[in-house]
């Protein structure tokens, strides 16, 4: 298959057109479009948001989006939930879980959601959702939208192609990918099946945190994130349009492909990005700097430094800290850690916390290096030593994150996770 051609640029104000001529040139909505298209704005900030933080896009398409059917409660999904999450008391317990198999029967994006937490509440746009895809089934007739949030989704097996209003995505493990709020996707499978985290961001679009002093470059490089070129399906028939909006799916008929863009232009469309394109930045004299370093993407709060979502990976790369406890200290934090691994092995759990699998550290719940490997850590020979084979990620989040009843009662749920630090000894010798 040949690779996709893509767009470069974070943010940037793309355009693209699959029929020469399809975009209008020097404004937007011009008495007649070409190739009888329609024009549709796509919002996805308040029309008077700052310049700097702006974002919507003009679509040129077949047939506008309001020509569709009423919407009716779609009976699927059924492990999808939304913040605030009610069927569940807060957790503070240290929760991790194993990875979950792809089920057997078939199931599709839209119905192989499963949600293991969430925070904040999606009606004020404020915290996430998160969920694991286990899919089996393409999309083929029926389309997804969610206007509760954008959609991150981290890959962690097989290959997808997200087919949008906006073109086409490739991603598997190693990249990610965001789909903005409402936007018209479906799901294409490119293996047998596949299975990864979503993060569901109810609050202000994902954008690339600041430098500081690191500089001009370093980190997640603007130029490295991949837009799609316009592709259009000129497709009639019987299809379904589904969507979640305020928590609730919702579907309606549609006699035709939405997915019918011929061009476009603007600065809110999905895109990809390649994880090992991450410029990691770390020490090089001693001691183990706060993850931030490691942040990807950020969905910012009204606070200031204080994020609603961080995306933060553990990529590979060198240790060399001098007279220094390399791993993570042990730590409690304000903020909530959810933690899941794309492959290999995480430096502070060498057991237990497998590709797949996750982890949930609440607003100040305790964690750290199991007991093995503090004592492996405490007594290492501190050359410098390339961490290989590793990738886990995290979503931060500054609102504590309420588990699922589904997640605290799915044999998953590793009931012993405490006992990783159970035989940290008593080294005390006063
Ligand atoms: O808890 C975790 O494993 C994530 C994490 C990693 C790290 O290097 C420092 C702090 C932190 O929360
Ligand atoms: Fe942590």
């Amino acid at each position: 298959m040949e690779p996709l051609r893509y767009l470069t640029g974070f943010d940037n104000e793309h355009e693209t057109e699959a029929l020469p001529g399809a975009l209008p040139l020097g404004r937007f909505s011009p008495q007649k479009v070409a190739y009888g298209l329609y024009a549709e704005q796509f919002s996805s900030t308040a029309f008077t948001a700052p310049r700097a933080h702006n974002r919507r896009t003009w679509l040129y398409r077949i047939r506008p989006s309001a020509q569709q059917g009423d919407y009716a409660a779609y009976a699927g999904a059924t492990l999808t939930r939304t913040g605030p999450i009610t069927e569940q008391t807060p957790v503070p317990n240290m929760l991790r879980w194993s990875p979950l198999p792809i089920p057997t029967q078939a199931q599709d994006f839209i119905d192989g959601l499963v949600t293991l937490a969430a925070n904040g509440d999606a009606g004020v746009q404020v915290g996430i959702g998160i969920h694991l895809y286990l899919i089996n089934q393409s999309m083929q007739d029926r389309f997804f939208y969610n206007a509760d949030g954008e959609l991150l989704f981290v890959p962690q097996q097989g290959k997808l192609r997200l087919h949008t209003e906006c073109g086409l995505l490739d991603i598997g493990p190693g990249d990610i990918a965001v789909i903005p709020r409402g936007m018209k996707f479906r799901v294409v499978l490119l293996e047998a099946s596949a299975r990864g985290y979503v993060c569901e961001n109810y609050g202000a679009a994902f954008t690339l945190p600041e430098r500081g002093p690191v500089g001009a470059n370093g980190y997640a490089n603007d130029r490295d994130f991949q837009y799609p070129v316009a592709a259009y399906e000129d497709r009639e028939g019987e299809f379904e349009l589904v969507c979640k909006y305020g928590g609730h799916f919702f579907s309606a008929d549609i006699g035709h492909s939405p997915l019918d863009v011929v061009a476009w232009t603007g600065n809110s469309a999905p895109y990809k990005y390649e994880l090992a394109r991450f410029n990691v930045i770390n020490t090089v004299s001693f001691d183990h700097p706060d993850p931030s370093i490691f942040t990807v993407i950020s969905s910012p709060s009204d606070t200031p430094g204080v994020a609603n979502c961080d995306f933060v990976i553990f990529p590979p790369r060198w240790m060399v800290a001098d007279n220094t406890f390399r791993p993570p200290w042990y730590h409690r934090n304000i903020m909530s850690e959810f933690m899941g691994l794309i492959h290999g092995v995480y430096d502070a759990k060498e057991k237990g916390f497998e590709p797949g699998g996750a982890s949930l550290h609440n607003c100040m719940s305790p964690h750290g290096p199991e007991a093995e490997v503090f004592e492996k850590a405490s007594q290492a020979d501190l050359k410098p030593q390339r961490y290989d084979n590793t990738l886990a990620f995290m979503f931060e989040s500054r609102y504590a994150i309420t588990p699922t009843r589904f997640a605290m009662t799915t044999e998953a749920r590793q009931l012993d996770y405490v006992k990783c630090w159970d035989k940290l000894k008593k080294n005390f010798n006063a």
